[in-house]
């Protein structure tokens, strides 16, 4: 049970019972829970909101910014009527790592704070009773672990976090957390990927269930409920005639139902939303359903005041408003998958995501920023340990969004450091370990930061398509300079383009930083026409290109960082406030967009 990432549900087989609300939560400064067996009760506990981060709630600093131990608890009553299923308790993500206890007993531990586990609690669980459930968490930063930083511990003894990495180290049950129940033999998992024939498409099904016996029927009704195709047997094609597509911005979904039966008695039943479509790379092309698309988008967060970076469903209804509002098509999940909410959300609105796991600030000169080591990330005695966590997270990522057909690609990390030949070994064996976990074989990438430029990165010949993250106009060759800015640019590209790689250039980051209501006319930089004219300036070098297949600002949204000398409050470089209002360059950029014919 405990590697089922299936979407949680309630049917006449299964039950799913959100625990989100006020739970009870405890800072343990001294690292003393364990011993003080904090596993059966909290001391001394308050009240926390599950999902949220605990960061923002708090008026000292010293609980904003805790960095170590802290847990938490909640008295749940089990019904007798599900005596028999497999319990389990489903976390959408515990950030960084998490210890389970159920009434007192150790469940089970986990690493990674932006992907759900579930843990199997049947031994553990008194039904027609409150049931102790108890959580020991951890948010230290560790160069061996995602996202890479730093755990500081300052002269009067605190924990400080160091993150390698350009977002705030939010913290908590940042998801919701389900009380699931499932029948013995059930369905583990499923794949349906679609191929293309002329007026037909077929979906090639794969169906694990926990048992061998009992057999598998699996139907698939389009949106007005009509039954377009059966299939018998764990694995099976569906021929669909007349295919509904799913298209970018033209979204059609169907349901596929999976039942178990044993002696023609149902025993299990999952339903889920797919779409029909196909993704290629073909030369430059990004393809969907054999159409070139050029994406429209942004790089995002999770980051909303209050909560921090836990998943809010009025944020996210807001954020996709927004991006429909600017005539956008895409985003990238930087730097780490979203809740699962945000995939369903663009499956119905024909949104194209690139799924990132957090592998960002594998780049000592991000550390060195913040007062790292001046040597090559990869050169760390900590890579091998790294690099078990990153395998894992990555087929974890896939495990858990493979169905949608919204991703359309793998990005699987953001911004390392590929400007030294040590870090080769490592693409190597990730590009090599991961070319086989998608059914559906989608692209893999990773984003190339300002220093790995088409000369200096060792690590080219990896991506399927590339994603460039480049900021001259703010980073270099600023202000009055950008104009030397934009001709260092073209002439990176020049190479693109002079050279025999023939794969699509995605935009993945550029912007300025923006003070909202800050004006001056000629423009200076945190003025919001200068945050324009950087964006116009990046739209000539896009149009003067035709390898050039996708451009995502940074940010949508202004979002929260660590205090810095170089950040105001986080990080402005958002089309968007924090509070999802618009800055002027948002009206230029939906100008551009709604001008642009998506698949031209
Ligand atoms: C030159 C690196 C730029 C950097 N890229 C990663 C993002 O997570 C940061 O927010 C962004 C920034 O500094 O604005």
């Amino acid at each position: 049970m405990e590697k089922e990432l299936l979407y949680p549900l309630t049917n006449q087989c299964r039950f799913d019972q959100k625990l989100d609300g006020l739970w009870d939560f405890e800072f343990d400064r001294e690292s003393q829970g364990g011993a003080q067996h904090w596993t059966q009760q909290l001391p001394d506990p308050i009240k926390m909101p599950v999902p949220a981060s605990f960061n923002d709630f708090f008026t000292d600093k010293d609980s904003r910014e805790f960095t170590g131990d802290f847990w938490y608890a909640k008295r749940v009553f089990i019904p007798g009527s599900l005596r028999g299923q497999l319990i389990g308790l489903r976390f959408g993500a515990a950030t960084h790592r998490a210890t389970v206890y159920v009434n007192g007993q150790e469940i089970r531990s986990h690493e990674g704070g932006f992907l759900p586990f579930l843990a199997d609690i049947t031994s553990a669980v008194k039904f027609d009773a409150e049931n102790e459930i108890v959580l020991k968490m951890n948010n230290e930063l560790h160069r061996d672990a995602l996202p890479a930083g730093d755990t500081a511990v300052l002269k009067n003894g605190k924990k400080m976090a160091k993150p390698f990495f350009d977002f705030y180290n939010y913290s908590g049950l940042n998801r919701s957390v389900h009380l699931i129940a499932t029948p013995q033999n059930h369905v583990v998992d499923y794949t349906a990927v679609s191929t293309l024939q002329d007026d037909a498409a077929t979906v090639h099904y794969t169906v694990t269930t926990s048992q061998a016996a009992a057999s598998v029927s699996v139907t698939l009704r389009d949106e007005k409920g009509q039954v377009v195709a059966t299939g018998n047997g764990r694995t099976g094609d569906l021929v669909v005639q007349h295919p509904l597509l799913w298209n970018v911005r033209d979204a059609h979904l169907y349901t596929l139902t999976i039942q178990l039966k044993a002696n023609d008695q149902l025993i299990d039943e999952y339903s889920d939303e797919i779409g029909i479509r196909t993704i290629a790379i073909a030369g430059h092309q990004i393809l969907v359903n054999g159409q070139p698309v050029y994406l429209k988008g942004f790089g995002r967060h999770e980051d909303s005041i209050y909560a921090g970076r836990a998943f809010d469903l009025n944020v996210e209804m807001r954020d996709f408003e927004l991006m429909k509002w600017m005539g956008a098509n895409s985003f990238r999940t930087s730097h780490y998958p979203y809740d699962e909410e945000v995939y369903r959300f663009a499956d119905r609105e024909g949104f194209l995501i690139i799924d990132e796991v957090p592998a960002v600030g594998f780049k000592m000169a991000a550390a060195s920023f913040l007062g790292g080591l001046d040597q090559s990330f990869f050169d760390g005695d900590w890579t091998e340990e790294l690099y078990k966590k990153h395998l894992d997270q990555i087929t974890d990522m896939v495990h858990r969004d493979k169905n949608h057909p919204s991703v359309l690609a793998w990005s699987l990390l953001n911004e390392p450091d590929t400007s030294s030949e040590s870090a080769v070994p490592y693409f190597e064996k990730l590009f090599a370990d991961t070319k086989a976990l998608d059914p559906d074989q989608r692209p893999r990438t990773f984003t190339l930061n300002e220093d790995d430029t088409f000369d200096t990165s060792y690590c080219k010949q990896f991506p399927d398509f590339y994603l460039l993250n480049r900021y001259p106009g703010w980073y270099h060759k600023w202000g009055y300079e950008i104009s030397d800015g934009e001709a260092g640019l073209r002439a990176e590209l020049d190479k693109w383009a002079a050279s025999d790689i023939d794969k699509p250039i995605v935009f993945s980051e550029y912007g300025a930083d923006t003070q909202p209501g800050l004006h001056k006319l000629p423009s200076v930089m945190w003025s919001e026409e200068y945050q324009i004219e950087l964006l116009q300036m990046f739209n000539r070098v896009f149009d003067s290109y035709d390898f050039i297949r996708g451009e995502q600002p940074w940010n949508l949204a202004d979002f929260q960082t660590v205090e810095g000398n170089m950040r105001v409050n986080g990080n402005k470089k958002g089309l968007f406030t924090r509070d999802r209002q618009p800055k002027a360059a948002a009206f230029y950029l939906r100008k551009r967009w709604l001008d642009i014919d998506p698949n031209f």
